[in-house]
């Protein structure tokens, strides 16, 4: 039925979408009726058959061609972006008082552990997410803010491995990448179930080359960096898993070159070990700084190449701006997280942050080569970097 389907989508030239998919879920009286597709079957096929046309087209084109369509459209994505962003001013005026923030952390914290988004919000992973990682990034973040909350994120990892908004809800992108995240920098990622949770996220790159946010959902270019980047943290994290897997006594061995790097130098890359100190107390003040320059295993786990063509070819708008897949409209956030997304791709096989990728893992022109992220922040390293500077060497 699918592959039916798909192809007579593909092979109406000519008609809108919308037409197509009439023609095809409402067929003639006179033909013999085929079951009808599910809602979510149709969107899926839908989809597909977008995707798959420009791809085509793509494969089809001269090369020259072809480089014009992979050009990240770099100054009108930033023309688009400046317009949208100016209430981010706000936002600093508040880190002019840790105090007051450190207050207000400490109000939205919950006994269970979790944190409210704002006075009578929600409690959810996202809200943990956030409060740790501002409090990490202006140095605040203490035993007090951290109480619980790896309690909390490790009731929202479900069956699937993926982790939801809350306890017992359905495993999601944007809250696996925050509960990954918020537990990487209050050192308590080893009590998740990385193995799982890896197997989880890298199902969700599909045939469409982006990523979906739950399964059975459709693709959608904003998580290229949700799920993109909890694969870019999950990179990091190798020791962990491995050891992990060892424990669960299953055979296949992930890297055991972490090991070997490990012996070579004679420091332990252990990511529990992160900001210990010698008497095993837990210093959450060089997490974040300590695991961008851990060394990581070279091989991305997704396809970084086939997540920049759907970012490059079905994610962006030629006028600026990006969006979430094919006929739906650009947006502030998609751009945010669609560029981002981009970004951990092209650094997916470095080494180390700062050694600029080969130009073959670049897909396009290297022009379109981004600067690199913090993966735990979403932040431009080199803005990450001043801030750190600010925020923990004053007096
Ligand atoms: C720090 C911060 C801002 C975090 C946000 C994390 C994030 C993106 C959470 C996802 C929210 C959610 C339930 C989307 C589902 O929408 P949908 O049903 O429209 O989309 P879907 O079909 O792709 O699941
Ligand atoms: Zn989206």
């Amino acid at each position: 039925m699918k592959e039916r389907c798909l192809q007579s989508l593909l092979s109406v030239s000519g008609d809108t979408m919308s037409e197509v998919s009439e023609k095809e879920t409402n067929p003639p009286a006179t033909e013999a009726a085929p079951p009808c597709p599910t809602v979510t079957q149709r969107d899926q096929w839908m989809v597909e058959s977008q995707v798959f046309q420009i791809y085509h087209l793509f494969a089809t084109i001269p090369p020259n061609a072809q480089t014009l369509m992979l050009e990240l459209q770099r100054d009108n994505h930033v023309q688009y972006l400046s317009k949208g962003l100016r209430h981010l001013s706000s936002a600093f005026s508040v880190l002019d008082s840790k105090d007051k923030l450190h207050g207000f952390l400490r109000r939205m914290k919950q006994p269970n552990g979790g944190f409210r988004m704002h006075d009578d919000g929600e409690i959810d992973v996202r809200a943990c997410y956030t409060a740790i990682s501002v409090a990490s990034i202006v140095n605040i973040l203490d035993d007090e803010l951290i109480q619980n909350v790896g309690d909390y994120i490790l009731s929202c990892q479900t069956y699937e491995g993926g982790i939801g908004g809350e306890p017992g809800s359905e495993a999601h992108g944007g809250y696996t990448f925050c509960g990954l995240a918020a537990m990487i920098l209050i050192g308590e990622a080893s009590r998740l179930d990385l193995p799982r949770l890896i197997d989880w996220v890298v199902c969700r790159q599909g045939k469409e080359c982006g990523f979906q946010g739950r399964t059975n959902k459709l693709v959608d270019g904003c998580y290229s960096f949700w799920q993109g980047g909890a694969v870019a943290l999950l990179q990091r994290l190798y020791s962990i898993i491995d050891k992990q897997m060892e424990e669960t006594s299953q055979i296949f061995n992930i890297s055991n070159v972490s090991k070997d790097k490990e012996s070579l130098d004679g420091t332990s890359t252990h990511a529990t070990c992160y900001g210990t100190t010698e008497s095993g107390s837990t210093d959450y003040r060089n997490i974040a700084y300590k695991f961008i320059n851990e060394w990581r295993a070279q091989e991305p786990l997704f396809h970084s190449i086939a997540l920049q063509q759907y970012i490059l070819l079905c994610a962006q708008e030629q006028e600026g701006g990006l969006r979430d897949k094919p006929g739906k409209r650009r947006d502030h956030y998609h751009t945010c997280y669609c560029l981002s997304g981009l970004s951990l791709c092209q650094y997916s096989w470095s080494k180390h942050p700062d050694s600029p990728p080969l130009p073959k893992l670049v897909l396009g022109p290297y022009s379109n080569l981004l600067e690199p992220i913090h993966p735990l922040f979403n932040v431009v390293l080199e803005r990450y970097r001043e801030a750190h500077e600010f925020f923990f060497t004053e007096s």
